[in-house]
Parts: structure tokens; C-alpha cells; sequence
């Protein structure tokens, strides 16, 4: 490890402008090496692939360093002009024996029996991150969520029941958590794999409080959402966050966070791999229009909030077209959004709108895919396969297919491990000074009670206004 030496020279980015070391690389794996360094806009990483030359930024792919001159000599990588970078291969590194890697996966969670679902729902409209009100109304969160979770259970529950009785994420992720500490360990990383779901068990706490008891030396957060959004993988990480300023042990602890890994390529061509096998199963494939349908997000969210949501959905889309392109499959294809809740505006074009105008336009075949997530869950197993192909077939569409969700693929498992590996040379301290706004609220009592007060006014004088009596009516007939 010490026989490294890397340096990069003269590049025109702002954070490698001055002659810097890296690190050693961390982990070598498939001729991949990692190299990190700390810049001025935080820790970076570089990764290195040594059999196809190429170089990933911070898991971006489009990274580019500015390397004019490229030269392998025997044992000696040299990059020379813009950038220069020097090393000795170094061999195979596993984890030590002291060094005890932990990977935390995050995910949604589901109600297991019919019985759980209400106390479900609750926890989920109960996360500002889900139902966002106006800082001042924020007190109303919880009895809010009691109602709201109690009015739509019965609609849920009849969905949870169509799917035999209960969600099937919790098994599915446990899967998922074996088969990628399988595939850590062939890959020579020891580490152990934690799930910590966001709204049902096991609890994101009782991830952390087993994480503890197993002294963890290092720490990777995996979500299992391919893209980020404020209301899934931005959520739990919040909550992480907050666990982690509060608890003195993960002071300690370097830990490194994958906030979205869409653009991974294995990812990628998983997910072509699916869309080829299904596309094989009709009569004229060459017909068939590729409908991707994502998990919607209210517009506010994007617009308003910043969410990077619907660009990267956008971005992912592309990128597997483009791979199916380079195998020769050039389908039509569309994306639309599902699954909305309440009476806001979400992204748009939804479902089952588009599904009705392709009917109407022709379209025979379809092959549905759903793309914002990573397992089956009623989401693909009730809305798609029962109601959209029902409509679908309604509205004029002859021949359906549904691509299954990636579930346990090997080449997408290994990719994740790839993707842990490549994380562990950025895990860092987590910084305990920095403000998490969003818990202000709860721990200033002066803030609670001024809330309280002016919202209360505010809130007594919006009821009253006959836009809010109808759009609370508009909300609670969505609901049920
Ligand atoms: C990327 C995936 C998801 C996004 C984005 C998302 C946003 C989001 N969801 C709701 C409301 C509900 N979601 C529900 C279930 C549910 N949601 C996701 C994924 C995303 N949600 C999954 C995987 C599941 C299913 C879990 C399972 O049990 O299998 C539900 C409950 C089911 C129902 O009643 O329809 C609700 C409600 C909102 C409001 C939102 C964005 C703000
Ligand atoms: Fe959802």
C-alpha cells in the first residue's frame, strides 16, 4: 500500500488545481482502484479503472479528468499533460481483521398483516418529508397524519389484500441484505449487511442500536431507491442524520453515504437485461412501446423544493435507452408517473392518463416497467398488474408485459457490492456541527409555543375560507 504514489498536476477544476497526494487506494477489486483526498468542497474520490481507462468522479461517470497523454507501462500507470498520476499496483486488498464494515440498506417498509396497516399509514403521513406543511403549521403533523392514515387505510387495506394480505418488501429486502453480503465476500470484503426501513419494521433504530452492538468500525448507507427524492432516500438519511449527531458512538464512527446510484452500470444493464428478456415474450417485439412508470412526487416537491427526482428519473431513462440502442433494440418508449395521493399536483404525465391516450393511438403492446424501485411491493403487483393492465386492456392495448422488479439479479447484487466497495474509501466523521433545521421545532419549547399560537390563529382563520373547506373536501374524497 505504501509503494503508491499519485499525484495530479495542473488541472483547470477548482479542487484539483494544486499538485495533490491521494490516499492509498483503499480496495482494489477487477483492476478497479479508489483513491480519495479532501478538497475544498469536501471529501472526493477518484475512481480508477485500470482495464478500460477510464475515470469515475464521486461515482459520476460523465467525469472527465483533462488527461491529454495516457501511457500503461508494465507495472506504472502515467497520466501526463493536464493531469498526471502515478502508481505501482499495489495487489489485492481485503478488509482486515479489526476492521468491521457495516452496510445499512434503506427502504420504505410495509405493513406485514392487514392489522398493521393504519399504524403504517400513520408513521408514513406522519414525516414531513411526506405530507410538508407550512413551517407554522407543522404542530398539526401528527393529528393530521391520525386522520389522514385513518380515512385512507380502508382504500389500502383492500390493495393489501389483493396481494395476499401483507407487503412482501420486508422479505424481499432481507433477501437483498444476504445475497449482498454474499456478494461483498466473494468480492474479499467482510461486512456485515443492516436494513432499516423508514416507516414499519425493522425500524431505522433498530438498525443503529445493532449496528452499535456489533462495534461496526466503518460504515456505508445504501439506500435501495435508484434515484434520490426528498421523500425516500432524502427522508431516512435526515433521520440518520439526526441518530447520528445525537449518539457519541457514531462521532466516531467514518461513514459514507450513496445518495443515488441510477447511473451506475450495472445497474444499467440490469435493467436493459430485464427489458430485453420481456420484450422476447411478444409475438413482434420490435412493436412493443416501453413504458416506464415511476412512483410520483408532487410537484412542489421539484418546483419548489429542489427535489432532483424527476431529473434523474429523466437522466436514468435515457441511459438505459441508450444501452438498449448499442444491443440493437431501438422501441418506442414513454415514462409516466404513478401512485398519487391527495388532491395536489404530481408529476406529470400520470399513468393511467397515458395509458388510456396510447389505447386511443393505437399502441398494441406494451411492456410496463417500473422503474423507482428495486423489489415488488404493492405498487407493481396491485396498481400495475391488476389496475393498469385492466385499463390498458380497455382502452385498446392487446398484449401486456410487466418487466419484474431486479429483486435479488445477480449482476445488479454485484453491482451494489461494487458500489459499497467503491464507497468505503470517502466513509469520513460525520460533522456533529452541522444545524438539522427541520428538528428546531421539536427542541426550542419558545419556537413550539409561538408556532403554536400564531398557527393556531392562522389555521382558525383558513378554515373558514370557503378554497380551504373545498379543497379539504377534494382531499378526504381522494383519499377514500
Ligand atoms: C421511489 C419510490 C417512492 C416514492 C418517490 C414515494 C413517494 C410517496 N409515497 C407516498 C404515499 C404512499 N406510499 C405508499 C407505499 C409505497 N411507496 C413506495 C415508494 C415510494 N413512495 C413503496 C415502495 C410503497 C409500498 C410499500 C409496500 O407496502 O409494499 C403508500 C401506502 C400504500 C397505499 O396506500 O397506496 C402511501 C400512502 C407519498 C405521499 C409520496 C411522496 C410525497
Ligand atoms: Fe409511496
Amino acid at each position: 500500500m505504501d509503494a503508491l504514489s499519485c499525484k495530479v498536476y495542473n488541472t483547470n477544476l477548482s479542487d484539483l488545481c494544486h499538485r495533490r497526494t491521494f490516499s492509498p487506494p483503499a480496495l482494489v477489486c477487477n483492476r478497479k482502484y479508489v483513491f480519495s483526498f479532501n478538497g475544498s468542497h469536501g471529501q472526493f474520490s477518484l475512481h480508477l479503472n485500470a482495464s478500460t481507462d477510464k475515470f469515475k468522479m464521486n461515482g459520476k461517470p460523465n467525469f472527465q479528468l483533462p488527461v491529454q497523454e495516457r501511457r500503461l507501462l508494465g507495472k506504472t500507470f502515467s497520466f501526463m499533460g493536464d493531469c498526471a498520476l502515478e502508481e505501482n499496483f499495489p495487489g489485492v486488498r481485503m478488509n482486515t481483521s479489526q476492521e468491521k464494515i457495516g452496510v445499512l440498506l434503506l427502504n420504505l417498509g410495509g405493513p406485514e398483516k392487514l392489522h398493521d396497516v393504519q399504524p403504517f399509514l400513520f408513521n408514513l403521513f406522519s414525516d414531513p418529508d411526506i405530507i410538508r406543511l407550512p413551517r407554522l403549521f407543522q404542530f398539526l403533523q401528527r393529528p393530521l397524519a391520525q386522520l389522514v392514515s385513518v380515512l385512507r387505510a380502508p382504500k389500502s387495506k383492500e390493495g393489501y389484500v389483493a396481494i395476499g394480505g401483507g407487503s412482501p418488501l420486508r422479505r424481499i429486502t432481507d433477501e437483498q441484505a444476504c445475497t449482498l453480503k454474499e456478494a461483498l465476500k466473494e468480492k474479499k470484503v467482510n461486512a456485515n449487511v443492516y436494513v432499516a426501513m423508514r416507516y414499519w419494521h425493522p425500524f431505522t433504530e433498530e438498525a443503529i442500536h445493532q449496528i452499535k452492538t456489533d462495534n461496526v468500525t466503518k460504515l456505508v448507507v445504501l439506500p435501495l431507491y435508484p434515484q434520490f427524492s426528498i421523500s425516500t432516500s432524502g427522508s431516512s438519511i435526515k433521520l440518520l442524520m439526526r441518530i447520528f449527531r445525537e449518539d457519541a458512538h457514531f462521532a466516531q464512527l467514518p461513514i459514507s453515504i450513496i445518495e443515488s446510484w441510477y447511473q451506475r452500470e450495472g445497474y444499467i444493464k440490469s435493467m436493459a437485461d430485464l427489458i430485453e428478456n420481456e420484450l422476447s415474450n411478444f409475438a413482434n417485439p420490435q412493436e412493443v412501446m416501453i413504458f416506464f412508470s415511476a412512483h410520483g412526487v408532487p410537484v412542489s416537491y421539484v418546483e419548489d423544493a429542489g427535489d432532483p427526482y424527476r431529473d434523474q428519473m429523466e437522466d436514468c431513462i435515457n441511459v438505459i435507452m441508450d444501452e438498449l440502442k448499442s444491443r440493437g433494440i431501438g422501441n418506442p418508449h414513454t415514462l409516466a408517473y404513478q401512485s398519487r395521493v391527495g388532491p395536489v399536483q404530481w408529476l406529470k404525465p400520470y399513468t393511467d392518463e397515458v395509458l388510456v391516450e396510447l389505447g386511443q393511438q393505437g399502441v398494441k403492446s406494451l411492456l410496463a416497467v417500473p422503474i423507482s424501485f428495486v423489489s415488488e411491493h404493492i405498487e407493481t403487483l396491485e396498481e400495475i398488474d391488476m389496475e393498469y393492465k385492466h385499463l390498458a386492456l380497455e382502452s385498446g392495448i392487446e398484449n401486456w408485459g410487466r418487466v419484474p422488479a431486479l429483486g435479488c439479479t445477480s449482476s445488479f447484487i454485484s453491482d451494489l457490492a461494487d458500489a459499497v466497495i467503491e464507497a468505503l474509501p470517502t466513509a469520513s466523521l460525520v460533522s456533529s456541527s452541522a444545524k438539522d433545521t427541520s428538528s428546531e421545532t421539536d427542541t426550542d419549547p419558545l419556537r413550539y409555543v409561538i408556532n403554536l399560537f400564531f398557527g393556531s390563529i392562522l389555521a382558525f382563520v383558513l378554515l373558514l375560507t370557503p378554497k380551504f373547506i373545498s379543497t379539504f373536501r377534494n382531499f378526504l374524497v381522494y383519499l377514500m
